[in-house]
């Protein structure tokens, strides 16, 4: 392997706040969010092959390869761009799966742009998020590489620095099926829409908590147990969550802190994805 096409970095996505505005007529919930990049990170390796095929190893145990967005990402791409060229995919999991980080929704968007370059497909990066957009509501932002301020069901974006504490993350171990949090009857579902320039962490917050507390325990559990430390909010529909911090040393403490409840990560919020630093070396 070349050093070209080996570890593109997909990092996970936090959601600083959401708000749940409406439903549309088709049942699907309008947001109100912005996200910004932080760690665990998933790497991704790329071996370009003449036979056409897309093969798959490594990945999240038990998920079939034609089931995994990086797999139908590379499918998509092929067959847009009309590809002869085949790809090996190694993917190095580092971030849990159905816990709001995003980890599928990113693997899918580095395939796509790791494959526009190894593919020579010379696609632009707006098409590459229409594509994306195809896989999954969260797609097209991991494409874009930036941070977001994110509207409608997350398909319109507009670019978005926001302030970069650092974070921890924490992992409960629990997995939340998003659609079983947006047919709650109790979900908040209207919240007032507000402007970008009322961007205020501390002051928002994630619509989806009440009902995934009251759905998961351990999940309210880790959200009490990290609220001591920092300020502390869901990620997506969960069950991650993450505090923020004004120094490192402070979040380093608070991750020893809540060691019972999960696997916790300290990084900084990023604005910039790294797969865009990874894409200039390229
Ligand atoms: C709400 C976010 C914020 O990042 O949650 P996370 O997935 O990150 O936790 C995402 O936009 C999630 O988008 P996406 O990941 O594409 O959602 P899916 O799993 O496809 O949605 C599963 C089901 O949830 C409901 N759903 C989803 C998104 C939405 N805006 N409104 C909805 O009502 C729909 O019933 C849908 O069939
Ligand atoms: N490469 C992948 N990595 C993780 N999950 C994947 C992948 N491809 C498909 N999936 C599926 O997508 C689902 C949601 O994954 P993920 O994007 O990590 O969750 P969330 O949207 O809650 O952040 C997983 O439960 C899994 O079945």
């Amino acid at each position: 392997m070349n050093d070209l096409s080996a570890d593109w970095p997909a990092p996970a996505k936090i959601n600083r706040f959401l708000h749940i505005t409406g439903r549309r007529p088709d049942g699907y919930h309008t947001l109100q969010t912005l996200f910004q990049f932080a760690e665990p990170i998933d790497w991704l390796d790329f071996t370009v092959t003449a036979d056409g095929v897309i093969r798959r190893e490594g990945g999240m145990p038990g998920l079939a390869p034609t089931a995994d967005l990086a797999v139908r990402a590379a499918g998509v791409l092929q067959s847009r761009a009309r590809v002869a060229a085949g790809v090996r995919i190694h993917i190095r999991k580092g971030i849990p799966a159905g816990g709001g980080l995003g980890g599928g929704s990113s693997d899918a968007a580095t395939t796509l742009v790791a494959l526009n370059v190894l593919w020579g497909c010379g696609l632009a990066s707006a098409t590459l998020e229409e594509l994306g957009l195809e896989l999954g509501a969260d797609v097209p932002v991991f494409v874009r590489g930036q941070s977001v301020w994110a509207e409608g069901i997350g398909e319109q974006l507009t670019p978005m620095d926001a302030d970069r504490p650092w974070l921890v993350v924490l992992d409960p171990g629990v997995s939340v099926t998003t659609g079983a949090v947006f047919n709650d009857p109790k979900l908040t579902r209207h919240t007032e829409r507000i402007t970008m320039s009322r961007f205020n962490a501390l002051a928002l917050r994630n619509d989806c908590e009440a009902t995934v507390r009251r759905l998961h325990p351990p999940v309210a559990a880790a959200i009490d147990a990290l609220s001591a430390y920092g300020p502390t909010r869901l990620t997506g529909t969960g069950g991650c969550l993450f505090a923020w911090f004004g120094d490192r040393a402070l979040a380093e403490r608070a991750k020893k802190g809540v060691s019972a409840y999960g696997t916790a990560w300290v990084s900084r919020a990023s604005n910039r994805s790294p797969l865009l630093g990874r894409l200039k070396t390229s």
